[in-house]
């Protein structure tokens, strides 16, 4: 694998969620990557993301160097061409090839902006350091994907399924801020690549990128859409149509108990961090069902098994 930016960039998925099980059961690889640097980079915070991917590197043997670009590097240019007179003291083809100098993994976390969408949709920060760095890119959230977190649900799911090919239901969920639509793309392509019953429930108005979910079923009513459901994904997006946007915040799309009563005792995921009592009831992230836990200690698998890919690369 040469970069781990977009879910194309896996080349087996049986085989990469086949190894972070094993990897889970039995540390294979502690030598592999050593004598060999992570550099993590976060334009946003991260709890996950920057602890699991830190001890998938160091479980591998791998050096680790953390970087909050925003409050302890100089500000990065990413445009081509410009006249360097605003505050952007650094451009990203110096940034990027100096970096290379210093680590055999670059790992970018980069939110979109969520006001422009066609500039979000240009992935301009992974696209910048995939371009200009010499070694291989690993997405840690973008402004359109978070391939680890999706790689990370596949292995939640494929561990906890109790038939063949579960019905798996991804919800939108209300929250007071504009949130990405990273996590829930990145969660449809992924199901797309499984085989299990999956559909995308929303109120109308919170369509994802059709791009994205191209022929996967979309059902507005909810209570519709749960019904038996194996396994039920909430997270809130704004709106991909209206950009940006929060079209509705009342908590008719809460997901609580009486939800849970329209599934078939499904196990309950969320990429975390997750408002209580907003995006999930307390009664339903407190019970048996919510599976948040068991998904974020698969970040670390998750993250094991694309390292060791791009460490072989
Ligand atoms: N990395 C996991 C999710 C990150 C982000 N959530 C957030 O920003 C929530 C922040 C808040 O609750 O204020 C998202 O939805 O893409
Ligand atoms: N799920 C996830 O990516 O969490 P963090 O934002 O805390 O890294």
């Amino acid at each position: 694998m040469k970069n781990y930016i977009n879910l194309s960039d896996i080349e087996d998925l049986p085989e990469l969620l086949e190894d972070a099980l094993k990897l889970k059961e039995h540390n294979s690889d502690p030598e592999l990557g050593k004598g060999k640097t992570l550099g993590m980079l976060f334009f946003n915070p991260s709890l996950r993301t920057r602890l699991s991917t830190e001890k998938a590197a160091k479980l591998l043997g791998m050096e680790v160097m953390v970087m909050n670009v925003n409050s302890d590097g100089w500000a990065l240019e990413f445009e081509d061409g410009v006249v360097m007179d605003s505050n952007k003291a650094e451009h990203i083809k110096e940034g990027a090839a100096v970096l290379s100098q210093y680590c055999d993994i670059i790992a970018v976390r980069a939110f979109p902006e969520l006001k422009d969408k066609d500039k979000d949709n240009a992935e301009m920060v992974m696209n910048g350091f995939k371009e200009y760095a010499s070694v291989p890119i690993l997405n840690l959230e973008s402004a359109t994907g978070h391939p680890l977190q999706a790689l990370t649900d596949a292995l939640t799911i494929l561990e906890l399924k109790q038939v063949k090919r579960p019905k798996v239901v991804l919800t939108w969920a209300p929250h007071p801020r504009a949130l990405p639509h990273a996590v829930p793309n990145s969660f449809v392509e992924m199901m797309q690549k499984m085989d299990v019953d999956f559909t995308i429930t929303h109120p109308v108005g919170y369509e994802l990128n059709s791009d994205v979910t191209k022929d996967t079923p979309i059902i507005h009513d909810q209570e519709e859409a749960l019904k038996d459901a194996d396994f039920v994904y909430v997270k809130n997006w704004s709106s991909y149509e209206h950009y940006g946007d929060v079209l509705r915040a009342d908590n008719a799309w809460t997901f609580n108990l009486e939800k849970l009563q329209h599934t078939n005792n499904a196990r309950v995921m969320h990429c975390l961090p997750v408002r209580r009592n907003i995006v999930i009831a307390d009664e339903v992230l407190d019970s048996d069902n919510s599976v948040v836990i068991h998904q974020a200690n698969n970040r670390t698998f998750a993250a094991q098994a694309v390292l060791k890919k791009l460490l072989k690369n």
